[in-house]
């Protein structure tokens, strides 16, 4: 539904993207997630054809967003970061003109709205001027506005940002709700979001596209980074190189040291993929005596993934910025 090949934006001396590439099927929902600055909105406001890319191209049900805007649009609802709101107008009367200016006919526009308002949950609120909405129903229209001809593909920036904790659960439901009919591409800075919204993640990291598949893949892909965290308490000399002589430990860390007590330390205990030596820890720590206090399986997080993908890069940013500043 919608393809993106070897995209690039370059504003005079800025590359916002560079080779961008991801494809989305029919009624899937992508996140498209990355730091501030990362290429996101220039990426999808090069898909609702808003601006044109420098290279490359991007397809959205067949159509070309450049050569073919006005089949693309026919096609699309979007929800910018900041969406164009008419704040003296009521929230149907709004709908009513995005519903005309969006082509559809009078005799279909009023049942359309409807239907907008009704899915975006907005029936108490259809006569309110919009200017007297919370920014959570102020996004809901946002998103009404963006499904009221029924496309087939939404793009949404960043449709959470500014929302308070229930607004952001609130909206992201709304979103998973669309899933199935519409295809999705949502960006975010948000790890969360991906992880509870999106079928699929792609990871964009200064202008270019860094990894993309299912969440749960890439945390698998991060499962050599799962192990034990342990409380324990007593003498660690001779406790940490016999906790590294397991098999299947990879690395034993002191991550906390005495901070409950004197003598009490949690320990980090990262392991082999596939492996699960909890049995032989618990039983080396209590054989050495010592005292155990709290231990729990770890897996790798999305948020793990992310830095994992990303902070190379970033400390190669920073060292090249520091170099650049010594200069
Ligand atoms: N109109 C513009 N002119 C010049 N540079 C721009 C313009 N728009 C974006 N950029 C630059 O392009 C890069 C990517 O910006 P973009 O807004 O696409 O990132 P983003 O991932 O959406 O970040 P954020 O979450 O902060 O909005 C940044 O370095 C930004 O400063």
């Amino acid at each position: 539904m919608i393809e993106v090949e070897h995209l690039s934006k370059i504003y005079g001396s800025t590359t916002a993207i560079e080779d961008v590439h991801f494809s989305v099927s029919a009624g899937e929902i992508i996140g498209f997630l990355g730091p501030n600055g990362a290429g996101k909105t220039t990426t999808m406001r090069i898909l609702a054809g808003y601006i044109p890319a420098s290279s490359g191209t991007a397809k959205i049900a067949g159509y070309d967003v450049h050569q073919q805007s006005m089949e693309v649009r026919k096609r699309i609802g979007y929800l910018p970061e900041n969406p164009p709101l008419y704040l003296d107008l009521t929230v149907e009367s709004f709908l009513h003109f995005v519903a005309k200016i969006k082509g559809i006919s009078a005799g279909e526009r009023s049942q359309k709205v409807q239907n907008a308002i009704a899915r975006c949950q907005l029936k108490d609120k259809s006569r309110t001027i919009i200017r007297k909405l919370s920014k959570g129903y102020r996004q809901r229209v946002g998103i009404a506005q963006a499904i009221v001809h029924e496309p087939p593909v939404i793009i949404l920036d960043e449709p959470t940002v500014g929302l308070d904790p229930r607004q952001i659960i609130e909206v992201r439901h709304l979103i998973k709700s669309l899933a199935g009919e519409h295809t999705i591409i949502l960006s975010t800075h948000i790890l969360p979001e991906v992880s509870m919204t999106c079928d699929r993640v792609t990871i964009i990291n200064r202008g270019k596209v860094v990894t993309s598949d299912t969440p749960i893949n890439l945390m698998e892909q991060l499962q050599g980074n799962s192990g034990y965290e342990v409380e324990v308490e007593g003498n660690l000399d001779s406790i940490l190189p016999l906790l590294s002589q397991i098999t299947g430990v990879s690395q034993v860390k002191v991550i906390q040291s005495e901070i409950v007590k004197p003598n009490r330390n949690v320990l980090q205990i990262v392991c082999r993929a596939n492996s699960e030596p909890g049995k032989e820890i618990a039983a080396t720590i209590v054989n050495q005596g010592l005292g155990l206090y709290q231990m729990r399986y770890t897996r790798p997080s999305l948020e793990d993934v992310f830095l994992e993908l990303t902070t190379e890069d970033l400390m190669v940013a920073s060292d090249e910025e520091n170099t650049t500043m010594n200069n």
